[in-house]
């Protein structure tokens, strides 16, 4: 039988968001710095192009190591992911709040409500 379902959203998560935030922060602060210097800078100065090609390999990495059940490779890859997205964020002026708010905004209501409720698209 499944698990019933508990409601988390009442858990402090601001020890997790510190971590991104400072990690945007430094980035950000990156920007337009010295390429040899910083990795950040240096994606960057590569364009956006080359940022969503970066973080789309990094998905893909995590993902393989998901599905091959490598936990310990699971979480560096995961990390690498978190870095990249971020970087995307900053390149594309999308703050952690912009986030954290459509995150909140979605909390509580359930992925298969949420679903049903979307307009059907018409048929022919
Ligand atoms: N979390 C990370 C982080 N994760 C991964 N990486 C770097 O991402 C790079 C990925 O290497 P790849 O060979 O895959 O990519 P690439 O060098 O772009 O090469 P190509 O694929 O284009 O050939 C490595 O150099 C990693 O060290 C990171 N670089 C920086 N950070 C954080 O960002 C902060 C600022 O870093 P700098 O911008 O370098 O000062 C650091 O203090 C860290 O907290």
């Amino acid at each position: 039988m499944a698990k019933p379902i508990k409601d988390e959203s009442h858990k402090d998560t601001s020890a997790r968001e510190d971590i991104l935030q400072r990690l945007f922060d430094t980035v950000q602060s990156r920007r337009g710095t010295d390429p040899n210097l910083s990795h950040s800078a240096r994606l960057m100065a590569r364009g956006r192009n080359k940022i969503a090609q970066k973080f789309g390999e990094e998905a893909v990495e995590c993902l393989i190591e998901a599905v091959n059940g490598n936990r310990k490779e699971l979480i560096s890859e995961s990390a690498d992911v978190l870095y990249h997205l971020i970087v995307m964020w900053v390149d594309s002026g999308v703050s952690p709040e912009d986030v954290w708010s459509e995150l909140k905004r979605r909390e509580g209501v359930s992925g298969i409500t949420e679903k049903a409720s979307r307009p059907k698209e018409k048929l022919g």
